[in-house]
């Protein structure tokens, strides 16, 4: 195998869950000499540094003079704020990525930003999380056999990609290159935003009424895996819901239909067509092993 370029300064912006496990899977991997990072919260970002996720707290400005590798890991709708003041000082040899849930308008807010510099800009989005959000929620093996999509730009140096996919899969990932920006936010309202509406309107609809309330403290297993990732980032969340409307809302628009045609079979008490629905999804769930079952803790 070919050996992977090591980094000597990584820069991570906004060191949470993802950007931390990022930096403490590439130290792991023996592939970073220095980490530095930048975080809009004092309390958290000196946090990041005592857990020894980051050697020095800097600004924007001193990142991107020395940083050979910069990580955006901010929530989706900060991306452009933070880009903004990290443009006109990026040096030349660095490259940029992100990690937001959104592709389009994260790449085209980054246009905006970089200007000729978008060259150095390679989006990327790990398919690997939690419902724990911060500095403490960082691991290192995160992104251990889980997908990352990279959505490289026509302008992007093609070593530049690879070097960015040499990173990720040293941290344990599988990376998959997907053209366009827009097929990337269709496909992930689909098996990742969607599920979180589903499952935040549900807990939201649980908590509103008194009755429901009291009947959460029955609820078991599955239950529990239903609505875990309900209690993630709202912040998070907020944006995510935001800079991939118009794919979220052709999901809902979907989805309304679906709602309706299984409550006519209830109220028919329609068995058969019933049995045949729950047996659909059955199959499917079944049938899904895109990413391994975790182990037991
Ligand atoms: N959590 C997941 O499951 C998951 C998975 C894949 C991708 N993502 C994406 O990764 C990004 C980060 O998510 P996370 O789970 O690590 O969140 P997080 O809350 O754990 O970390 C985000 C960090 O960014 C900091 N921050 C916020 N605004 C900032 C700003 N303007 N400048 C500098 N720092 C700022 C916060 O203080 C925090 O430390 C988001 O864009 C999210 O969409 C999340
Ligand atoms: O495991 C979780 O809690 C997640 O929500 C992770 C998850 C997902 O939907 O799979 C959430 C958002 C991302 O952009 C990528 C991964």
């Amino acid at each position: 195998m070919q050996e992977i370029q090591k980094i000597n300064t990584l820069g991570i912006i906004g060191v949470g869950l993802i950007g931390g496990s990022f930096a403490l899977a590439l130290k792991k991997a023996g592939l970073v000499e220095n980490v530095i990072g930048y975080g809009r919260d004092q309390q958290s970002i000196q946090q990041a540094k005592d857990l020894g996720i980051i050697d020095t707290i800097v600004t924007i400005e001193e990142m991107g003079k020395i940083a050979d590798v910069i990580m955006i890991a901010t929530p989706v709708k900060a991306f452009l704020s933070v880009a903004e003041v990290l443009a006109p000082v990026l040096n030349d040899k660095a490259i940029v990525c992100d990690v937001g849930s959104t592709k389009a308008e994260v790449i085209q807010w980054a246009k905006i930003a970089f200007k000729e510099k978008i060259v150095q800009f390679i989006p990327s989005h790990p398919i690997a999380g939690s419902h724990s959000s911060g500095p403490v929620a960082a691991f290192a093996t995160l992104f251990h056999e889980r997908n990352v999509i990279i959505t490289p730009l026509a302008e992007n140096k093609s070593e530049d990609v690879a070097w960015m996919q040499a990173l990720w899969e040293a941290c344990g990932a599988n990376v998959q290159l997907l053209d366009q920006a827009k097929d990337h936010d269709d496909i992930f309202a689909a098996v990742s935003h969607f599920p979180h509406f589903l499952a935040a309107s549900y807990m939201s609809f649980m908590e509103s009424d008194a009755v429901r309330r009291q009947a959460l403290h029955m609820g078991g297993t599955g239950f529990r895996d239903f609505t875990r990732i309900a209690a993630g980032s709202p912040e998070m969340w907020r944006d995510i819901f935001l800079s991939n409307q118009e794919a979220m809302l052709a999901q809902m628009n979907a989805f309304e239909k679906e709602f309706h045609r299984i409550r006519t079979l209830l109220e028919n008490k329609d068995a058969d067509q019933i049995y045949q629905w729950l047996s659909t999804a059955a199959q499917a769930r079944r049938a899904w092993t895109t990413i391994p079952t975790d182990k037991e803790k």
